[in-house]
């Protein structure tokens, strides 16, 4: 089965009933029900309630849905967890991890809730978010220490508080946690996930940055504003132009495989495995099917 994309995932406040509802129909890859800081203090408990009714009862379609609990250190991030675990959401994401012992501590409820409620096999999967300077230090670890974790995540605004700076348009601040974070959840096959864009009204300024966060690596962004959600897509979708040269290198590597051939240029450009490793991931995007061509051809 192709991976999931999760080009666009986007946050909707855990206590706003009316956005829940519409979740299914804004056409991102995920959705975000989020009990942590889109939720006011004295409606924690309210928003956790509401959020697993809807888990219940709303018709998500084929979005990926992931609920954002709050940390452990918190006097909600149990209680958040008592309630949404049963329901088994796609994925529940875990805010301002900082060391392997959190990433232990949080599996470890997580566990307990399960066997509790006999769920023998669980599909439920974790998201890491980095937010803090030591989260950055550790984030290796943290990425390698638990085969659930799914996918690493940067949290941008929380990141630039931690340290002390303003998050400027130019992500001065957190370019090189990003850099560090794309390769620890590289090195662990995760799919590694930017922070939040918060001027909904600059789409300009959202595709930007959307350009630059893929070519380090990212897999998607999280969103805060369905607006975000064409322009990010646009981004993310190989071009015309994209998908035909991928198919041309693919189809080059083919024939010249069974030639005995590994090595050969097209338009004088040397094309090796690792160039038709990345026209594959290229045709992937574009949802084309290789799968019936590549068990003939593989690559190693
Ligand atoms: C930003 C704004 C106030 C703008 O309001 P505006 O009213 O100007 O928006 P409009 O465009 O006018 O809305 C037009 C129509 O869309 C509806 N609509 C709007 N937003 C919708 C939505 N999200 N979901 C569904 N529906 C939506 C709206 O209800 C209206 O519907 P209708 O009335 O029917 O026409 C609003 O969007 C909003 O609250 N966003 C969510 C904010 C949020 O969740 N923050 C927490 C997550 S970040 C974080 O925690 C940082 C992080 O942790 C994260 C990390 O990086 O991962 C870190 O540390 O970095
Ligand atoms: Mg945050």
């Amino acid at each position: 089965m192709a991976k999931k994309k999760r080009r666009s995932m986007l946050y909707i406040p855990g206590n706003n009933p009316a956005m829940i509802q519409q979740a299914g129909v804004y056409g991102c890859d995920a959705v975000l029900l989020d009990l942590e800081d889109a939720v006011a203090l004295n409606q924690k408990d309210a928003a956790r309630i509401l959020v697993r009714s809807m888990l219940e009862t709303v018709n998500f379609y084929d979005t990926e849905v992931c609920v954002r609990v709050n940390n452990m250190q918190t006097p909600f991030g149990l209680a958040d967890l008592e309630e949404i675990v049963p329901m088994q959401p796609d994925n529940i994401r875990f805010p301002k991890t900082e060391s392997v012992q959190d990433v232990k501590d949080f599996m470890k409820e997580v566990r307990r809730i399960e066997k509790e409620h006999g769920i023998k096999n669980p599909k439920m999967t974790i998201h890491v978010m980095i937010e803090t300077a030591k989260g950055v230090a550790n984030v290796y670890d943290i990425a390698a220490c638990e085969p659930r974790v799914d996918a690493i995540t940067i949290g941008g605004q929380d990141l630039t508080a931690d340290m002390g700076i303003v998050k400027t348009p130019d992500g001065a601040g957190i370019d090189y946690a990003r850099k560090r974070i794309v390769m620890a959840g590289k090195a662990n096959n995760l799919d590694v996930l930017d922070t939040v864009f918060a001027d909904v009204n600059d789409e300009e300024g959202l595709k930007e940055e959307t350009e630059y966060i893929k070519k380090l690596g990212f897999a998607g962004k999280a969103l805060i504003n369905p607006r975000q959600v064409d322009p990010v897509h646009e981004v993310f979708n190989p071009s015309e132009n994209e998908i035909r040269k991928a198919y041309r290198v693919y189809s080059e590597f083919y024939k010249n495989t069974k030639a005995g051939i590994g090595v050969f240029a097209i338009d004088g450009k040397m094309i090796d495995a690792p160039v038709v490793q990345r026209a594959i991931t290229v045709l992937e995007y574009a949802n084309i099917d290789i799968n019936r061509n590549r068990k003939k051809c593989r690559l190693v």
